[in-house]
């Protein structure tokens, strides 16, 4: 046998249900790496950053904290802001610190649906349609750059600026990334999403780059079109989608339509990546903190199962990897279902679920 691969992971279970979901992925996590005969084990480290940090330090994350972070072999995120807190100082403060801070600067977010999950979408080919939002995580909407409080303003005159940064660079490596990954797929199609009749210059930029990347990718098709029209083909013509890429705005919109398309944003799985590896990527969730259900115990919590499955799978754990996406298909069809998707079972009982069902698939394969 091999000697025994360990994969040091960091932990942030943040706040709200990131703390009950991030809890039930680490337990599908143990007991694959109980199952492996001592192939591979996870060494996690737990970081007590978000809101209630916040509360009792003033900071969101420990000054050092993206430095610390560097030390892993990947990051496993629940979700972060809660009232009490400004959701722009939680949000800054701890997801955008470190996917800014890490480079990670492509989000991968599949939207999948699940067999057993009462579907949103009324489209006769459901059950096999799947696409893959490619989001720009490093600029874009999200880039900080602008201002309040002016001199001379106030008083109900105030004036606010924020800017959208779109650089050659951070466009093109995302673009890229999109054709790579399309070029893996059955159907080999890229959709660049912007919204360049109104925004005249960022993402005119981002056209004229795709235009140029996509010359060098002759056996991929390829279609542009503006978010609002893109917004409506998600309902539409689903079928027409496959590698769906956009800018850290509008693919954040996006991936919740598709996932509530697919039935509930609890399902969704995302994947922050820094493709160069220089850094460590981070897998969590695409929703958020839920402070509408948090303490319940009732939270969905196959996104971030699903996104431990995406981390397995970028450790070079291919084979686990599919066999828990194997897995949690397996207990939606049976119908273990949490709230959000018309069931009755706790966060607690589908992860008892996805683990029991995982013994089964690997004895199928
Ligand atoms: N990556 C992150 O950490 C994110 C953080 N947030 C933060 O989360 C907080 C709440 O934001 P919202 O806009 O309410 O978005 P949200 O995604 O937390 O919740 C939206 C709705 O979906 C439901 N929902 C979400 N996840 C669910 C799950 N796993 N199971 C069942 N139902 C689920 C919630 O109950 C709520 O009704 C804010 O502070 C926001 O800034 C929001 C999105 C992403
Ligand atoms: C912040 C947020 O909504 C997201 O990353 O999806
Ligand atoms: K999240
Ligand atoms: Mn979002």
């Amino acid at each position: 046998m091999s000697a025994e691969k360990k994969f040091r992971i960091a932990v942030i279970p943040g706040d709200g249900i990131g703390k009950e979901v991030v809890r039930e992925g680490l337990r599908v996590l143990d007991h694959l790496a109980n199952e492996s005969n001592g192939q591979f084990s996870f060494e996690s480290d737990f970081f007590p950053w978000g809101c209630e940090y916040y509360l009792e330090n003033g900071k969101m994350m420990d000054e050092d904290g993206v430095e610390k972070l560097k030390d892993y072999d990947a990051i496993y995120f629940g979700a972060v802001g809660f009232p009490g807190v400004p959701d722009h100082v939680s949000l800054w403060g701890l997801r955008l610190a470190i996917c800014q801070g890490l480079d990670q600067w492509a989000n991968i977010r599949p939207v999948e649906f699940l067999p057993g999950v009462p579907r949103r979408l009324n489209h006769p080919d459901v059950e096999t349609l799947n696409w893959i939002l490619v989001r720009e995580n490093s600029e874009g909407e999200y880039s900080g750059v602008g201002g309040r409080n002016f001199s001379g303003r106030g008083n109900g005159n105030e004036v606010a600026v924020q800017s959208a940064l779109f650089t050659e660079q951070g466009c093109e490596r995302i673009i890229r990334y999109a054709f790579d990954l399309a070029r893996t797929r059955k159907r080999k199609k890229v959709t660049s999403v912007t919204k360049s009749n109104a925004q005249q210059y960022g993402m005119v930029l981002w056209d004229e780059v795709f235009a140029r990347v996509s010359k060098e990718y002759p056996d991929v098709e390829t279609d542009q079109q503006l978010v609002d029209a893109m917004a409506a083909q998600f309902v539409l013509h689903p079928e027409e989608l496959e590698v769906v890429v956009a800018s850290n705005l509008f693919a954040d919109i996006l991936s919740d339509l598709g996932s509530a398309l697919a039935g509930s944003l609890g399902i969704a799985a995302s994947a922050n990546l820094n493709p160069e590896g220089c850094t460590p990527s981070m897998f969590e969730s695409v929703h958020g903190s839920a402070p509408d259900i948090a303490g319940e115990g009732i939270a969905n919590p196959i996104g971030t199962i699903g996104s431990a499955a995406l981390m397995l799978d970028h450790l070079g754990l291919k084979e686990e990897a599919k066999l828990l996406n194997k897995a949690i298909e397996e207990t939606t069809r049976k119908g273990f279902l949490t709230r959000d998707i018309g069931g009755t079972h706790n966060t607690v009982e589908i992860t008892d679920a996805i683990i029991e069902n995982l013994s089964m698939v690997k004895e199928e394969v």
